[in-house]
């Protein structure tokens, strides 16, 4: 925002004597809300001085029309005349921002480059969270070009960025005013909706399994219904054999159901469901994506459990930035094959080296999970299970019955 001719002037002196890579002028006049931000004296010095400086500018409709001394803009064919126009006053390239076209067409950008026009068309988002939409425009071509990208990519980066977060931040309730924010990094929604990872969520951590879910004729959904009514604490999509389509389509269906129990969901191995299905979280491997590479896809806030048989690959997961451990085989099992058991002292070896919060998984059941919460080392939050659960006719009975007995084995610890 540039107020006054006096501050322009100081602006293109201080462009001349420290130069830039790429210069990028929203002449920011009128918002999008329909405020003045700056009067019709700085015009003049925008077209004499500003605007020949610059790599590209990005005017709104009205902002356009005010340059070009106040044609009306109502059309595609209007921004494409004004786009020209406003290229004959000196910047290298032109974006005319069409947002506040009239409310049934696309919402249209007109970008022209001194030889050719294009136009970039995006379904209108019907949102009142519009508030920065121009500046958040300019400033991601200022950010593209900033990391060397030619004028074309950059622009069409910025509109479908725009798009993006639009479409993220179209329902979000914030604040008291006329027209609501956008969430420039799709944070806002899903932090309302998700609470922060609470190692006791650990205690009953229901872990899926494709095959016997067919056998017993349910579906993956099905199946975590019932181990949350059943009241496991977390649950796991552990869906080796399921087409990557179906793997996401059931994510975000069982994603649906675990919120609304404030149960977390994992996706096991599968980082890229995990993001797609925007799940709480991954399970992964001593052989499968690294843990440290997994934290910066995910981001902060996604929860990261990592399998660990000794002591090092503790202080690796911790290390890399997991928020717990999955440790095993604590009895040997038919899930996992050629799995490695540790038995009840490998755990409790683990256990006393781990930072983290541990779940104790392998062969564990009715008969055992008293034994395996009994070792009494105070970050072992829990077990983790599969056959004692999937591979039985009612998940639901099993789970409860099972949470019984964890419950069960903390009153005999007291
Ligand atoms: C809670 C929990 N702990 C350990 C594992 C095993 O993970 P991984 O070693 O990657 O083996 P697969 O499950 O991918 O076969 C787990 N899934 N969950
Ligand atoms: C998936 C998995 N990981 C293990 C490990 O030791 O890391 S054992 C295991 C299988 C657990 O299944 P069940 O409860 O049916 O024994
Ligand atoms: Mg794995």
């Amino acid at each position: 925002m540039l107020p006054s001719t006096g501050i322009v002037k100081t602006l293109c002196q201080s462009l001349k004597e420290f130069p830039v890579q790429a210069l990028v002028v929203d002449p920011v006049m009128v918002s999008t809300s329909g405020h003045t931000l700056a009067g019709p004296s700085i015009l003049d010095s925008f077209r004499e001085e500003l605007l020949p400086m610059a790599d590209i500018v990005t005017p709104n409709l009205k902002e356009a029309s005010a340059l070009l001394g106040g044609v009306p803009l109502e059309t595609i064919a209007d921004m494409r005349s004004a786009a020209k126009a406003i290229h004959d006053i000196g910047p290298r390239n032109v974006l005319v921002n069409g947002g506040d076209l009239p409310a049934s067409l696309d919402a249209v950008d007109v970008f022209y480059d001194g030889n050719d026009f294009y136009e970039f068309h995006s379904s209108r988002i019907m949102t009142p969270n519009t508030h920065g939409t121009g500046c958040t425009l300019a400033s991601t071509v200022a950010a593209e070009l900033a990391k060397g990208s030619q004028m074309l990519s950059a622009v069409k980066v910025a509109k479908r960025y725009v798009e993006a977060v639009l479409s993220y931040s179209k329902n979000i309730a914030i604040g008291g005013g006329c027209q609501g924010p956008m969430d420039h990094l799709l944070k806002l929604k899903s932090n309302v909706e998700r609470r922060p990872f609470d190692p006791c969520d650990l205690f009953l951590y229901a872990v899926t399994d494709s095959r016997m879910n067919k056998k017993w004729g349910r579906s993956i959904v099905d199946a975590v219904k019932a181990a949350i009514e059943g009241g496991a604490s977390i649950i796991q999509l552990r869906e080796k054999e399921v087409e990557t389509g179906d793997f996401l389509e059931a994510a975000k269906a069982c994603l649906k159901i675990c919120r609304v129990h404030g149960v977390p969901l994992l996706i096991n191995d599968r980082i890229d469901v995990a993001l797609a299905s925007d799940a709480d979280g991954v399970h992964i491997g001593q052989s499968d994506m690294p843990a440290h590479v997994a934290r910066a896809l995910l981001g902060p806030d996604k929860i990261i459990g990592v399998s660990c048989k000794t002591p090092e690959h503790a202080q690796q997961a911790w290390i890399d930035g997991a928020d717990y451990i999955g440790s095993g085989g604590v009895y040997p099992t038919n899930t996992k094959e050629n799995n490695k058991t540790i038995g009840l002292d490998g755990l409790k070896t683990v256990c006393v080296s781990s930072k983290l919060p541990v779940v104790a998984i392998g062969g564990i059941g009715m008969s055992n999970a008293q034994a395996v919460m009994r070792l009494g080392v105070p970050n072992l939050k829990g077990v983790a299970v599969v056959s004692a659960l999937f591979d039985r006719e009612c998940v639901m009975t099993e789970t409860r019955k099972l949470l019984e007995v964890l419950k069960e084995s903390t009153k005999i610890a007291k």
